[in-house]
């Protein structure tokens, strides 16, 4: 399977960490996108919204970086223990996921990428992100997980998440339920260490810029 990814892109460790657990041999194929190559017409081809990061499995091409953990697990896993089958529990799922990608995701990027760029923080902005923390707190009040009581994709998408912005310079200890969630996660999700090696190449890009 190609995965074409960038630095940027928070949810790459998760989409490798996915692979690894299930033998899926992934070719990674970085994409520069300062250099604009996302732009380039054979990725346009693969993806029209030229957006990072895009799999391209057997042909078959998709982006959406939940999606592609969803996709994965749908196709590669045992059981549906990662990604529940149930109605009920797999809508708490993507309850989860959807927050991410419209609320906490989105406040993080929204704070932080403009600094990568040599930004003044904007103080505005870093109100949505104490927003979408306590949201994400309130989630995990008397919870080990964040959907439901074992291990999920909402946990390893959202721990990918913070991994990165942490990476950057978030600080999640104010947040006393995800700060114990984020500790017990990165001890117990299987093959961490791919979201770690990511989060480290992705820091060492982006203070290379400052
Ligand atoms: N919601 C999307 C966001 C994808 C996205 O916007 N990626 C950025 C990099 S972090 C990108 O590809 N930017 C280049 C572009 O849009 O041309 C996902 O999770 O995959």
């Amino acid at each position: 399977m190609d995965l074409y990814y960038s630095p940027y892109a928070s949810s790459t460790g998760a989409i490798l960490l996915l692979g690894k657990v299930f033998g899926v041999e992934i070719n990674k194929i970085p994409i520069n996108i300062q250099a604009k190559e996302q732009l380039k017409p054979e990725f346009v081809k693969l993806n029209p919204q030229h957006t990072i990061p895009t799999i391209v499995d057997n042909g078959f091409s998709l982006w959406e970086s939940r999606v592609i953990l969803t996709y994965l697990i749908e196709k590669y896993a045992k059981d549906d223990s990662l990604y529940p089958k149930d109605a009920q529990k797999r809508a708490v799922v993507n309850q989860r996921l959807y927050f991410d990608l419209g609320t906490l995701h989105k406040a993080l990027a929204e704070y932080y990428y403009p600094q990568f760029q040599k930004k003044e923080a904007d103080p505005e902005l870093f109100k949505k992100v104490e927003e979408a923390l306590s949201f994400l707190n309130s989630f995990l009040e008397g919870q080990q997980y964040l959907a439901g009581d074992s291990l999920t994709v909402a946990d390893i998408a959202i721990l990918s998440t913070l991994a990165f912005f942490q990476a950057v310079g978030l600080d999640i200890s104010k947040y006393s339920n995800v700060a114990k969630w984020y500790e017990n996660g990165s001890n117990v999700t299987p093959a961490w260490d791919e979201i770690e090696n990511t989060v480290a190449a992705s820091k060492k890009l982006m203070e290379s810029l400052k």
